[in-house]
């Protein structure tokens, strides 16, 4: 009887050994099928496009002189937004006055109509020749955040100091690289005879650092008062990564179509001040680290996939080597394992769960007292997939401490998520014009983990993207609002070639036809 049961209980592990190994061979043939057909980036680069006798632009001596003294004076003039309620008036006053300097036929041209918004930011109008075309719109914003040379700057912050072929300072990739490239190339494109097809607004905010509260916001009151609905709008965001993402082949321009929502709450702890002689088990201040110490012990649930960042890494899978190439195809198997990866590093972190940054922590009075508050903010970046109010229901429960009072004081869900099919206008157009200014990029929509001005456009248009052509290299990303920002003046150049193509390509009427069907714009 024994023997019976043995083998029946061997028959029975064998069906199940066999079931599993057929359901994994399965599972990986499917995978690898996936990985050799996985084709996201053909798009529209083969279809046939529509011509608009593009003009060129090819650089000249005088020009390059011309334009990277341009460059530099804005980056000198320091229109800094130090606090929400302080901000260098007196610069952003001296930027207004270089700007008509800059660029006198943009401002003398009958086709631009100009206006100053809320004191210091600007609104151009550039009247189309066939108004039945919806206009789009171009972002950038003019203020910096602070700078100190003590922080380790190679060249004073403010001094566009050139050093092997980059000029350093404040706002040379965020953001006066696209302020002064947007300008330049119109001022261009003005002077070799350009009147564009389709009418375009450029709108540049002169708070965007914080929160784009009297710039971008009037922008966006002004164009609803006149009943503007705009094609799609371009800002800030995302660049070209070269070398950023590990075992990537190449460099990618990934465009931004959503970007992370935010919440900023506040973690206070009350309690009776006292003589620090005779403490309390536990201070105000203890109650408090421990809860901020739980915050950072238990990060948000992993939710990649869940969002657009999975998209970005379907369209690069095919530039990454074995094995990451199979991964990254098969994201409907493996989003858990590179979920993992990913989370390493913070900024491949940001694109996995909604972040939690403590960024303030505020206490005590004098050596000898107890406190009897303690302060803390955490500002979390929330991922697509949650709301500020899961969020929030999180942070109480892993707080988990009826003694800590949990607030929130300010907020937004994660923006929409805008199309980037082929029949998305912007995208494809962003796309083309990269794609001819950098045939070797890939082109990929990302999501973008910091947010920016177009935030308020929603109303005006379901197609925000958030992308400038600088190129991001290994430290880079560090540069960002850190020490050193720079530019190469190659780049920069780039740049005004990149928006010179950009608003012509704007003019084609509607996108090719990938397959029979006509998408009228
Ligand atoms: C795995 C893929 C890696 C891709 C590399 C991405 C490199 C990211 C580098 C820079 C971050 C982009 C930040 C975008 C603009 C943010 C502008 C900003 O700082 N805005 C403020 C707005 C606030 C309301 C004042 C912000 O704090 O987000
Ligand atoms: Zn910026
Ligand atoms: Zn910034």
């Amino acid at each position: 009887l024994k023997t019976k049961q043995t083998s029946q209980i061997f028959k029975f592990l064998k069906i199940i050994i066999s079931s599993l190994l057929i359901t994994v061979l399965l599972l990986f043939t499917i995978a690898a099928i996936r990985t050799l057909s996985l084709d996201v980036n053909a798009g529209l680069q083969l279809a046939h496009w529509e011509k608009t006798n593009n003009k060129s632009l090819v650089i000249d001596h005088h020009q390059r002189e011309e334009l990277l003294a341009n460059f530099k004076e804005a980056i000198r003039i320091p229109t800094v937004s130090f606090s929400n309620t302080e901000s260098n008036t007196t610069a952003l006053h001296e930027f207004d006055r270089f700007l008509r300097k800059a660029f006198p036929t943009v401002f003398s041209s009958s086709l631009v109509h100009h206006e100053l918004v809320a004191n210091y930011s600007h609104l151009f109008w550039v009247k189309g020749s066939q108004p039945e075309l919806v206009p789009y719109m171009l972002l950038a914003h003019i203020d910096v955040v602070p700078a100190s040379e003590s922080d380790g700057w190679e060249a004073p912050p403010f001094s566009a100091k050139e050093i092997d072929g980059f000029i350093y300072g404040r706002g040379t990739i965020d953001d006066k690289n696209s302020v002064m490239g947007i300008l330049q190339a119109l001022e261009y494109l003005l002077l070799k005879g350009y009147a564009p097809r389709r009418g375009f607004y450029i709108g540049l905010g002169h708070d965007e650092e914080i929160s784009g509260l009297n710039g971008a916001m009037n922008i966006v009151r002004i164009l609803k008062q006149r009943g503007v609905q705009l094609l799609f709008v371009m800002d800030e965001g995302l660049t070209i990564s070269d070398g950023i993402i590990p075992g990537l082949e190449g460099p990618a321009a990934l465009i931004g179509l959503s970007e992370k929502g935010q919440a900023v709450i506040k973690l206070s702890v009350s309690v009776a001040p006292g003589h620090s002689s005779m403490p309390p088990r536990e201070t105000s201040i203890g109650i408090l680290a421990t809860a901020v110490k739980r915050l950072e012990d238990n990060p948000m649930p992993r939710l990649f996939g869940y969002g657009p960042e999975g998209d970005t890494f379907e369209h690069l899978a095919h530039k990454f080597s074995l094995p990451l190439k199979f991964i990254m195809s098969n994201l409907w198997l493996f989003s858990p394992l590179l979920s993992r990866i990913l989370e390493r590093k913070p900024v491949s972190n940001a694109f996995v769960r909604t972040t939690t940054a403590v960024t303030f922590f505020n206490a005590g009075v004098k050596i000898n007292v107890i406190p009897s508050l303690a302060e803390a903010y955490v500002n979390l970046r929330i991922h697509s997939a949650q709301s500020v109010q899961e969020v929030l229901d999180i942070i109480k429960d892993t707080v988990g401490d009826q003694r800590v009072k949990v607030e929130l004081v300010d907020g937004f869900d994660p923006l929409p998520i805008s199309g980037a099919d082929d029949k998305a206008f912007g995208f494809q157009i962003i796309k083309k014009t990269v794609l001819d200014l950098f045939p070797t990029v890939t082109v990929a929509p990302g999501i973008c983990i910091g947010n920016t001005d177009s935030r308020h456009f929603v109303d005006l248009t379901k197609n925000i993207y958030r992308f400038s052509p600088a190129w991001f290299k290994p430290g880079d990303p560090e540069r960002f609002h850190g020490i050193n920002e720079r530019i190469s003046t190659k780049n920069y150049e780039e740049m005004i070639v990149f928006y010179f193509n950009l608003i012509q390509n704007c003019d084609i009427r509607k996108l090719p036809e990938p397959h029979s069907s006509v998408h009228e714009l």
